[in-house]
C-alpha cells in the first residue's frame, strides 16, 4: 500500500509576470511525500525551492498540474481544512509583539478552536506535547522576542506541530543557526517524522547535513529539473555534482565534500598514519598540492610523538623540521 501523503502531478510552478507572460521556474514535477519520511529540498540560489514550497503549501497557484493532499486537490480545500492537514514554517522573523512562547504555540490550534480561540483541555494537552517534543519546556514562559534564533525556531516548529498536521513544510529552518543548532534541528525533524508518521519536507543549503540525515532528497537544478532519490543515489548518478557545479567549486564524489579549485603547486610524497596525517592531507590539498605515495620528489613525513606532531620535509637530501602545519605550508609555498 502506498504511504503517499502529498503528491504532485505534472506540476509547473512559476509566476505570472503580466497578463500574458509567465515566468516558469520548474515544470512537469510528479513527486510524492511519504509518511514518516524526512525529505530535504536542495538546490542552488534561485533554483525555485521557496516557489515549490509555496506551491505545495497552497499559497501560490500552480501554472499547470496539481498538488494533492491525501488525494484531494489542495487548492479546493478550505483554509481551515488545509491547516488541519498541512503546516508551514517560514524562516522570516515574525514580529509577534509580547507573546510568550507558550501562547505562540497555542496559535497552532487555531484550525480547531472556536471563534474566540478558546482551548479545550485536549488542545492544551497537544500544545504541551508539542513544546515537549521539541525540547522547549524551559522556554515556554519566555517572550518570543527575547529568544535566540535557534530557540525561536524550535518554538515555530512546536507551533507547526500543534496544528496536528500530516505534512509539515519548512523553508530553510536551519538558516542563521550555528552548526550544533543546525544538527539539533535536523535531527529533531527526522525524529518527529519517525515518531508522528508525518511527512516532513524542508528546504536547506546545508548539503552536508542533508546528505547525512535525509531519507530522500529533492534536488532542484537551475534548469527546473527535479531529481529525486536517496542522497547517495543522487551522488552516484552525478546529479549532485552537476547541480552544484560552478566556477571554482566542485563536488568530490569520493569524500562527499565540496572542494575549491586551487592552482596545482606540485606533488608531495606523504609518509605517515593517523589523524595528524588526515589533517596534513587536508592542509596540503587546500594549499594546492597533490598528495601521493609514489616515493618520488619532495617528501613530507608526519611524526607523532606523545601529544606533539612534527613534520619532516626531505628536499634534495636536506631535511627541514616544522612544528605546525601553518609553518609547513608557508615553507612549501616558498619552495
Ligand atoms: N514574485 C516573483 N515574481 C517573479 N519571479 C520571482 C518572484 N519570486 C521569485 N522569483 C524568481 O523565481 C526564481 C526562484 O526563486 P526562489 O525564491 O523560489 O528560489 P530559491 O531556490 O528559494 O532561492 P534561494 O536559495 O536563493 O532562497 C528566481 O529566479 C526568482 O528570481
Amino acid at each position: 500500500m502506498s504511504n503517499s501523503i502529498l503528491t504532485t502531478h505534472n506540476l509547473t510552478i512559476g509566476y505570472k509576470t503580466s497578463r500574458k507572460t509567465v515566468r516558469c521556474v520548474a515544470s512537469d514535477i510528479s513527486v510524492s511525500l511519504q509518511a514518516g519520511e524526512l525529505v530535504c529540498l536542495l538546490g542552488p540560489n534561485g533554483a525555485g525551492k521557496s516557489t515549490l514550497l509555496r506551491s505545495l503549501a497552497g499559497m501560490q497557484p500552480p501554472i499547470a498540474g496539481e498538488v494533492r493532499l491525501l488525494g484531494e486537490n489542495i487548492y479546493k480545500l478550505t483554509p481551515q481544512e488545509l491547516a488541519k492537514r498541512l503546516s508551514l514554517v517560514l524562516t522570516e522573523k515574525v514580529d509577534v509583539g509580547m507573546l510568550s512562547a507558550y501562547t505562540l504555540v497555542t496559535l497552532g490550534r487555531y484550525p480547531y478552536t472556536d471563534w474566540w480561540g478558546n482551548l479545550t483541555p485536549q488542545d492544551q494537552a497537544i500544545v504541551t506535547w508539542a513544546i515537549k517534543s521539541v525540547g522547549a519546556v524551559h522556554l515556554a514562559q519566555r517572550q518570543v522576542s527575547e529568544l535566540s534564533d535557534g530557540e525561536r525556531q524550535k518554538i515555530m516548529i512546536a507551533r507547526a506541530l500543534a496544528q496536528s498536521p500530516i505534512v509539515m513544510l519548512l523553508d530553510e529552518p536551519t538558516a542563521f543557526l550555528d552548526l550544533p543548532r543546525r544538527v539539533e534541528i535536523m535531527q529533531l525533524l527526522r525524529q518527529l517524522a519517525r515518531e508522528t508518521n508525518q511527512a516532513i519536507l524542508l528546504s536547506t543549503h546545508d548539503l552536508d547535513l542533508a546528505l547525512r540525515l535525509a531519507d530522500k532528497v529533492w534536488l532542484l537544478s537551475t534548469n527546473g529539473i527535479l531529481h529525486v532519490g536517496a542522497p547517495e543515489d543522487l551522488v552516484l548518478s552525478g546529479a549532485f555534482a552537476d547541480t552544484f557545479e560552478s566556477e571554482g567549486v566542485e563536488f568530490d564524489v569520493a569524500s562527499g565534500e565540496f572542494h575549491l579549485h586551487t592552482s596545482h603547486k606540485g606533488e608531495i610524497n606523504l609518509i605517515g598514519k593517523g589523524i595528524a596525517t588526515v589533517w596534513t592531507i587536508r592542509a596540503l590539498k587546500r594549499a594546492g598540492f597533490q598528495v601521493n605515495q609514489n616515493k618520488n620528489g619532495l617528501s613530507v613525513e608526519v611524526i607523532t610523538q606523545s601529544r606533539q606532531v612534527l613534520w619532516k620535509i626531505t628536499n634534495s637530501q636536506t631535511v627541514y623540521t616544522y612544528h605546525s602545519l601553518y609553518e609547513l605550508i608557508k615553507f612549501l609555498n616558498y619552495l
